[in-house]
């Protein structure tokens, strides 16, 4: 099966890494709703994948998400991740999964969506945590909350120090989630950050999600160029 997928794997360069987009939804949406913002955010330029985070609501409410919004995200080139539940994203042959430390383990995640899949493990702000899930073979590890989020009850706080260590001994990339918006983004680019997930930064931005994730996407070309 053809996956979508954004190139998951840092090559060791003395060029500067250009971070990529990683959009999460809200955490429950009203789905009529949501596709004229989704729409409009993919339009805003470039987005490496989208994550489908509905927290705690039934699967069928998740499957409808998924049945209407994967084709347009694939459409773009963006990838479909869903969160939470492999054997959900397995049945709708979704590009990805992420899971966290509570949620089904990466072993079995992987087992259950095959391997081209791509599946993403929460590691809060430990080195421990990602070097094990790295060594498992996690397409990307996330570290976070870099910043307060009301979001979620983000029980770590991460430091762009963990991302300068990452970058510098790993070739896993790494995604910086929490409370990132286009005005504190920079310090993760400039930390290494591979990714840049983003939530409310871009669904409760003032001008719209699309002058979001263009002004998202020109800070980071800033960053890398200055
Ligand atoms: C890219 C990314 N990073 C971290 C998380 C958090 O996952 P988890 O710790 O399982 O918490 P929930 O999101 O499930 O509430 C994520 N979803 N995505
Ligand atoms: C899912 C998640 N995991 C750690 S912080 C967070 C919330 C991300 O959303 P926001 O970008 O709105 O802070
Ligand atoms: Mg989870």
């Amino acid at each position: 099966m053809l996956r979508y997928r954004p190139d998951f794997v840092r090559s060791r360069t003395i060029e500067p890494i250009r971070p990529r987009l990683y959009l999460i939804s809200p955490p429950t949406i009203d789905l009529d709703a949501f596709e004229i913002d989704f729409r409009n955010a993919l339009n805003g330029g470039d987005i490496a994948c989208f994550q489908l985070r509905l927290k705690d609501q039934p699967a069928d409410v998740i499957r409808a998400a998924t049945q209407r919004l994967m084709p347009i995200a694939q459409e773009k080139g963006v990838a479909f991740l869903l969160n939470d539940d492999p054997e959900l994203a397995a049945e709708l042959k979704t590009d990805g999964v992420h899971v966290g430390q509570k949620d089904t383990p990466y072993k079995q995640a992987r087992a259950l969506v095959g391997d081209d899949a791509i599946v993403g493990v929460t590691c809060h702000d430990s080195r421990h945590l990602a070097m094990t899930a790295a060594e498992q073979g996690a397409d990307y590890v996330a570290f976070g909350a870099f910043y307060p989020t009301t979001t979620k009850d983000a029980p770590t706080r991460a430091e762009t120090d963990l991302l300068e260590w990452w970058t510098s001994l790993a070739v896993t990339p790494c995604v910086a989630i929490g409370g990132i918006t286009v005005d504190n983004v920079t310090p993760l680019i400039k930390s290494g950050a591979d990714f840049i997930a983003v939530s409310s930064g871009v669904w409760k931005y003032s001008k719209g999600p699309e002058q979001a994730v263009a002004e998202f996407n020109r800070v980071i070309d800033m960053s890398v160029t200055s």
